[in-house]
């Protein structure tokens, strides 16, 4: 049995518990032996130990604990009606009855992060002593359950209703400093004193020099129940708007409530009763799924593997000042990266540094001293004399070739040698960016989502001569600015835009069959995107969608839909929500869309001229049938970018499509979906409509093997025979 758990007893008569359990010290309570169980057995035998006064417990390697293991979590499966939930220790008789209601006092160390339920414990404790900059909080929401060790009825305890609901229902931690505001820990102390300080604290509980708090029998932050009530009304309406189509923040509340009315023994014993189904609900399987989709993104076989350290990137250039560019450059200096702008002229230089100034306004308070340091870190530059130090330029310019191979010609004469040199193209080929350089090695995509500073995806495009170490750097780089990177090939659309494409095509297909376009934007809202294929058409821009559509054509020719809806549009300036009339109508100064009832004469026709409703009648489409037709075109689109290596793995896609379209993440992302609603099903729907309605609906040679094999989509990597083309 590995130690995960050790305890060591003082002179002074305080037993130091600690966790030790890397990554993160999880509260794994898979069975005997695992920590937990270990957890239990010391802290019994603490209790049981005469020279022992008062217990101390502490993470090891800088950190409390990041919660119950997620591993462990993801392996349950739903049996019958019950759930091979893990719970060899149970949470409510050893943390109500053994931590808090123990015959010694305990005190939590805390340092790093208390999460989800590291949190639980520490609260469990009779103190809470805490390192500066520690990160305390429930996330549990974002991975589909609820806490389920205590924490929806003692974090209401130790810091209020109002407060222990906001930081539950939007899952962000505080730090150390904002919690010893709130009551949530009782010191916050230098490093260095923190086990010396938790300890003293323990002795004074136990020798009555300090209060003995458990946090369950806490009433002085409770409103009467009137207040209570009203609270969670509020929350439930809240939690309404920011959750659809799942169940456990509703559930979380509940049990907050029963905590408040019937006491929190009570609210810690319905969380019990209602976590393990939730755990094995398709919520929590999505978002699980999706937590560790984002941590493997990182890892690229062959090259995070590789030994290879990261460049340390002191600055960067970034070319082009206009929405990318001063976007990229936002989210640069956000993250206290230093970084140049450089545009061609005065005029345009300034414009771009305004641009700038006014996103990190917009996201701190402006003239504030924060967003003064941010702005310190953005220099402007007509010159690219001032390149010579730089150690990446990220090129957000037009999307011209002949203009961007000057661009990395020039930088290769004037950046160091070593200086990574990359473009946000999100169209052209990577070897003909660089076809006038010798640097071919160094140059990466670096492809970021408008806006920049604010969509959390970056596509790293690498060539077949990309060298491993331009990719770990530009890994790093994706860590030091908190974006989630998904590595791809060089080819049109990389891994979003080849799995929006179908998604848009899928929506004039359906109008072509006499699907009101408002109809299919509801029925994709309610099934989870945050809005359907036209309103985000007319968000995108128009002209936009039309441009993209004819690459698509000359890229996939037969397997693309075509339509002449947005042509007639743009032919009356239709031209989205830019021009305030689209496919929807906006009003002066407004976003919200209002039906266009001149619409109608469009659609009629775009419908007459593709003449697809068969013998002129209206096809009878059912919501669930729109959504298939939408979204099974744009797994089979997966399927084709795993069969061609664009991406490494499955789960890069799921990533792509959460992170880059806003496909639900409790849906696990487009493949994990696909194979939730299971690839038989899909491949014989793709092969009916494509006998009705054509070579759209082909279903790729992936999916075909894939039904063909009885494997699931997320295994047509492994499962390809042949070398990868990476
Ligand atoms: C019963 C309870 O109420 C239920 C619960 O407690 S559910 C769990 C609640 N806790 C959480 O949601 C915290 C999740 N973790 C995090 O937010 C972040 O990992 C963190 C803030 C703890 C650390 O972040 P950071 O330092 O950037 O490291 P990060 O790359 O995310 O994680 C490091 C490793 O720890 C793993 N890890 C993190 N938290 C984990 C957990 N709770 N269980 C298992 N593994 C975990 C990651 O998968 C990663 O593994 P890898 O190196 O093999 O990829």
């Amino acid at each position: 049995m590995r130690k995960v758990v050790h305890m060591e007893v003082g002179e002074d008569g305080v037993a130091l518990v600690t966790l030790n359990k890397p990554p993160v010290n999880s509260l794994d309570n898979s069975g005997p032996g695992s920590l937990v169980s270990q957890l239990k057995e010391s802290i019994c035998e603490a209790h049981a130990r005469p020279d022992v006064k008062a217990i101390v417990i502490r993470g090891a390697n800088g950190k409390f604990s990041g919660g119950a293991d997620i591993g462990s979590l993801q392996k349950v499966k739903q049996v019958g009606d019950g759930t091979t939930y893990p719970t060899h220790v149970r949470g409510s008789t050893f943390f109500n009855d053994i931590i808090e209601g123990g015959p010694k006092p305990i005190v939590a160390a805390v340092e790093g992060f208390a999460l989800g339920g590291g949190l639980e414990l520490a609260m469990a404790c009779h103190a809470r002593i805490a390192a500066p900059k520690t990160q305390l909080g429930l996330p549990e929401l974002t991975l589909g359950i609820i806490p389920g060790l205590g924490g929806t009825a003692r974090l209401p305890r130790l810091v209020g209703l109002v407060k222990a609901v906001d930081m539950m229902l939007t899952s962000k931690p505080v730090m150390s400093e904002e919690a010893k505001q709130l009551g949530l820990v009782d010191a916050v102390v230098p490093l260095q004193q923190l086990v010396p300080v938790a300890r003293k604290y323990a002795l004074d509980i136990a020798s009555g020099r300090q209060a003995w708090r458990r946090s369950l029998s806490l009433i002085d932050h409770i409103g009467t129940p009137e207040e209570s009530s009203k609270i969670l009304k509020q929350a439930r309406a809240r939690a309404q708007k920011a959750y659809r189509n799942v169940p456990h923040p509703f559930v979380m509340l509940d049990c907050i409530e029963k905590g408040i009315l019937h006491g929190g023994v009570a609210g810690t014993l319905k969380e019990e009763e209602e976590s393990p189904m939730l755990v094995a609900s398709p919520t929590a399987k999505g978002l699980i799924h999706i937590f560790f989709a984002q941590r493997s993104a990182f890892k690229i076989q062959g090259v995070t593997d590789s030994g290879l350290k990261p460049h340390k990137m002191k600055s960067v250039a970034v070319i082009g000042g206009g929405l990318m560019g001063s976007g990229i450059a936002t989210a640069l200096a956000l993250n206290n990266v230093p970084v140049i702008l450089k545009e061609v002229n005065q005029e345009f230089l300034q414009a771009g540094l305004k641009r700038i100034e006014a996103n990190v306004n917009a996201r701190l308070r402006s003239a504030s001293e924060k967003a003064q340091k941010v702005l310190s870190f953005v220099k402007g530059t007509l010159d690219y004399a001032d390149f010579s130090d730089v150690d990446m330029v990220i090129e957000a310019v037009i999307e011209s070739i002949p203009l961007k191979q000057q661009i990395f010609a020039d930088l290769e004469k004037y950046c160091k040698s070593t200086c990574l040199l990359a473009s946000n193209t999100s169209t052209i080929d990577l070897g003909l960016i660089g076809q006038k350089t010798k640097s071919q090695d160094r140059i990466i995509g670096a492809h970021f989502f408008s806006p920049a500073h604010v969509m959390p995806l970056l596509e790293i495009v690498r060539t077949h001569d990309t060298s491993k170490q331009a990719i770990q750097d530009m890994l790093a780089l994706a860590k030091t600015i908190k974006k989630v990177p998904v590595v791809v090939r060089s080819c049109v659309g990389f891994a979003v835009n080849r799995m929006f494409f179908p998604y848009f095509q899928a929506g004039h297909l359906l109008v072509h069959l006499g699907t009101h376009p408002y109809r299919i934007d509801a029925v994709v809202k309610a099934f989870g995107m945050p809005m359907g294929p036209f309103r985000l058409a007319d968000l995108t821009g128009i002209q936009i969608g039309q441009a993209t559509s004819r690459i698509y054509k000359d890229a996939f020719g037969e397997r693309t839909y075509q339509t002449n809806l947005n042509d007639l549009l743009l032919e009356d300036n239709r031209y989205g929500e830019r021009t305030g009339m689209g496919y929807y109508n906006y009003k002066k100064g407004s976003r919200a869309e209002q039906p266009a009832p001149e619409l109608d004469g469009y659609l009629t026709k775009t419908r007459q001229a593709a003449s697809l409703i068969p013998n002129g009648k209206i096809v009878d489409i059912s919501d669930e049938e729109i959504v298939e037709m939408i979204f099974y075109g744009v797994v089979n689109e997966a399927c084709r970018v795993l069969d061609e290596d664009v991406v490494v793995r499955s789960a890069d896609l799921d990533i792509a499509s959460v992170l880059g379209m806003g496909f639900p993440a409790y849906r696990g992302g487009v493949v994990f979906w696909g194979d939730h609603v299971g690839v038989e099903r899909i491949y014989s729907k793709l092969k009916h409509w494509s006998t009705l309605y054509g070579s759209f609906y082909q279903p790729s040679a992936a999916l075909e093997r894939a039904a063909h094999g009885k494997y699931p989509l997320s295994q047509i990597v492994e499962k390809r025979s042949g070398a990868s083309r990476l």
